[in-house]
């Protein structure tokens, strides 16, 4: 059956979280050609406003690259596909500094193919590199092998991220913050990390919204794409006014 689309008083009492890339901002050919829509941080403050507080940016992206793209706004990110909660991320691993070198050396073999290193892992982008998927899911699959990793497939991209957390984790561990808990999750989202919140807000009684077409998904509810999401959190902001 359809999901159907969020009826705008769902943000009424809500904790907010929503996902970056694909759902706030259209997906672009790299990570640094991406357009934050003149609107969006306006919107993002006044949502900020009306829900008390309780927003925050859940991002495959590095936490302090959210941030950069969002300044000078100031909202609460978990970043690393939410692995990053604090400020403070461990050293990485031996092997996994071995492993970056071995990506490093698949990027210079493919043209086209972007690797993007973060605090906790990194990704291997070949959005603009089609031919190069089997070689770049071979390599971040190595990687994950010999650090104890896992892989994290997306939108033309292998990704390898600490086995330990996800976004649901993260909305898990957000939702038991004081100013959250008894609260309702809502969780915004298009890609596949972003499954792992869609499970837990359902869980917890709350409403996962899936960004863009139609599949096999734990999300309740449907928007068919960036602008529209827009136009929705502009509404719910509304109702809650
Ligand atoms: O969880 P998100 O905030 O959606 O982040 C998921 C990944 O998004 C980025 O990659 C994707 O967007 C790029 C820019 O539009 C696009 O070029 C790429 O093909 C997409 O996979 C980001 O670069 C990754 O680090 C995030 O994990």
């Amino acid at each position: 059956m359809p999901l159907p689309t969020p009826p705008p008083t769902l943000l009424r009492d809500a904790a907010l979280f929503l996902d970056f890339d694909g759902t706030l901002v259209p997906i672009a050919d790299r990570p640094d050609a991406i357009t934050i829509a003149p609107g969006l941080l306006p919107l993002l403050e006044r949502l900020q406003a009306a829900l008390a507080g309780r927003l925050t940016l859940v991002s495959g992206r590095a936490a302090a690259d959210v941030r950069r793209w969002i300044a000078p706004l100031e909202v609460a990110v978990a970043g690393s596909h939410g692995l990053e909660l604090g400020t403070k991320t461990a050293p990485r691993s031996a092997a996994l500094e071995e492993g970056l070198r071995h990506l490093r050396g698949l990027q210079a073999e493919h043209a086209g193919v972007l690797l993007e290193e973060k605090p906790l892992g990194a990704a291997l982008h070949y959005r603009e590199a089609p031919g190069a998927e089997d070689a770049c899911r071979a390599a971040v699959t190595r990687v994950a092998l010999s650090t104890g990793m896992e892989v994290q497939p997306g939108k033309m991209v292998f990704e390898i991220k600490p086995a330990d957390g996800d976004k649901g984790t993260a909305i898990q561990t957000l939702m038991q913050r004081p100013d959250h808990a008894g609260h309702r999750p809502v969780f915004i989202g298009d890609d596949l990390t972003d499954e792992h919140g869609f499970a837990v807000v359902r869980d917890l009684g709350g409403s996962g919204i899936l960004v863009g077409e139609e599949r096999d998904t734990a999300a309740t509810h449907r928007l068919r794409d960036v602008a529209e999401v827009h136009r929705w959190l502009n509404d719910a902001c509304e109702e809650m006014s």
